[in-house]
């Protein structure tokens, strides 16, 4: 018998292990509730995890999959990709059967979330493996007496062979924000986008499944309520200017977001909203 949900170290900070027996494994960060690493049963890691993350419980872990909330990038005036990256969430449920493995971390606003942004919520970060499946879903509490808007995404790293040998499926005709020019406008038009170079784009109105489709292997992408699909890659250029990344990693890994950008999610008092990320290995 395994135990099938431990509490372990990563690089010193704290980290929860799941795992089932049918070999699938998955952990996750309290520090900002992050999905580090997932390999599916039978199969191998699927997140890119930079070799030069910097584990010092405040700054961000490169790779994995970032939530940010309660901003998605530069979108407003909080620091980028929100500040629930970079807070320690604490493990509120878990539980595990035969065929999975399941673990809840909550965040509620404090003192310091509240000098950036004054409003009252619980957020809320599950995440269950099982099989060939990992499931995240981000959930969000309106707990206070007055309106919040907030944008958001999951922010997922995956672990590619190279980078210039694989296709996104699934976003032709999709129109996206070119934030690699200049934010323009513009209309997608191959049937699988290639990455040649620095990319960084939302698509708006995504479908809810994307194929990343490699030699011999896909992986398949799936979400719900996240209207956007971010796709990001720094490229050797932009990589070079990021400490914690060595410098050929841009080639190891493809961010591929679940996000809510375009249209900021409105919460009355006392609303909630969730959204969902799924991968399946192919
Ligand atoms: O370096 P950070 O803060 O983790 O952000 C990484 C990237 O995140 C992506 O989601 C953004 O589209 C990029 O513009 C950004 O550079």
């Amino acid at each position: 018998m395994i135990d099938q949900i431990e509490t372990a170290e990563l690089h010193g900070q704290p980290v929860l292990k799941l795992q089932t027996p049918d070999g699938a494994v998955a952990l996750i960060s309290l520090f900002g509730a992050q999905v580090l690493s997932w390999t599916p049963a039978g199969g191998e890691e699927r997140l890119y995890l930079s070799p030069q993350a910097i584990f010092d419980g405040s700054t961000p872990i490169r790779g994995g999959t970032p939530v940010c909330f309660p901003q998605f990038a530069g979108e407003g005036p909080l620091p980028k990709h929100g500040f629930a990256r970079n807070r320690a969430w604490r493990v509120v449920s878990s539980r595990a059967g035969k065929d999975y493995a399941v673990a809840t971390l909550r965040l509620e606003d404090d003192a310091a979330t509240r000098a950036l942004w004054p409003h009252a919520f619980a957020a809320e970060m599950s995440v269950s493996i099982g099989g060939d499946r990992l499931d995240m879903e981000l959930a969000v509490e309106n707990t206070g007496d007055t309106a919040f808007s907030f944008t958001a995404a999951l922010h997922t790293y995956l672990k590619v062979r190279e980078v210039e040998s694989l296709r996104i499926e699934g976003l032709r005709g999709l129109e996206y924000r070119d934030s690699a020019d200049g934010d323009t406008f513009k209309k997608e038009t191959g049937v699988g986008v290639m990455i040649d170079d620095e990319v960084d784009r939302i698509y708006h109105g995504a479908p809810q499944t994307i194929l990343v489709r490699e030699d011999h292997r896909a992986l398949g992408i799936h979400n719900e309520n996240f209207p956007d699909v971010v796709v990001w890659n720094p490229w050797e250029h932009k990589c070079a200017q990021l400490a914690d990344m060595p410098a050929d990693g841009f080639r190891r890994m493809l961010c591929v977001e679940a996000a809510a950008v375009k249209t900021p999610i409105e919460l009355a008092p006392g609303a909630d909203w969730w959204g969902r990320q799924t991968l399946v290995a192919m």
